[in-house]
């Protein structure tokens, strides 16, 4: 409608961007994993698809896990948070592990933004450890374990979801 504001996405309302290598990323999987190691053993790795799925791979190899479930849960369009959807719910043989609350499993997630998705999984294994590479304020409380915060209004930048491109020179007018 004319007059009115128009709706903006997270990565709008955001404006702060924070591009994170592969290398980078690793780094703070690896960093992740020191701090897990002293809460552990974990009988499984959950991971959280699909961003979930690279620290889990990296988290379980640090560890020594080899059971690795996951639950499929999808909220965001690009960058706008939709209604949460529960594509794939935790396994029989997962929920058996870890006593039916989740005790002993380890949840991992590459981030929470406003904790919406950790909540929902949450729900699902209330005992479990839930641990995230990076953390937006909103959704900190939910997160036992992360790595680095970055603020609300910030939109990280994955390495699976960006690719090496040409950057004008400041003279030229690049930002
Ligand atoms: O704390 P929240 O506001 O709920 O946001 C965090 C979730 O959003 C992203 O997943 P997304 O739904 O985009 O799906 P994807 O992992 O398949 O990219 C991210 O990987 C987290 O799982
Ligand atoms: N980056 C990438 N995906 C996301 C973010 C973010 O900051 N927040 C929610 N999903
Ligand atoms: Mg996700």
């Amino acid at each position: 409608m004319a007059g009115e504001a128009p709706e903006l996405n997270a990565q709008e309302k955001a404006g702060k961007a924070f591009p994170v290598s592969w290398d980078q990323f690793h780094r703070d999987c690896r960093a992740l994993t020191w701090r897990l190691n002293e809460v552990g053993p974990f009988h499984a790795v959950i991971a959280i698809t699909r961003g979930g799925l690279v620290p889990a791979a990296i988290v379980a190899r640090e560890l020594g896990v080899r059971v690795i479930d996951t639950v499929c849960i999808a909220s965001y369009d690009h960058n706008k948070q939709g209604e949460l959807q529960v594509l794939k719910g935790i396994s029989e043989a997962a929920m058996k592990l870890g006593n039916g609350t989740g005790k002993g499993l380890l949840i991992v997630d590459d981030l929470v933004d406003t904790g919406k998705t950790g909540r929902m999984v949450r729900e699902m294994l209330p005992d479990a450890h839930f641990a995230t590479v990076y953390a937006k304020p909103m959704g900190r409380p939910l997160v036992d374990t992360f790595i680095t915060e970055v603020s609300q209004d910030t939109w990280i930048f994955f390495p699976w979801d960006t690719a090496l491109s040409y950057h004008p020179p400041l003279r030229d007018g690049a930002a």
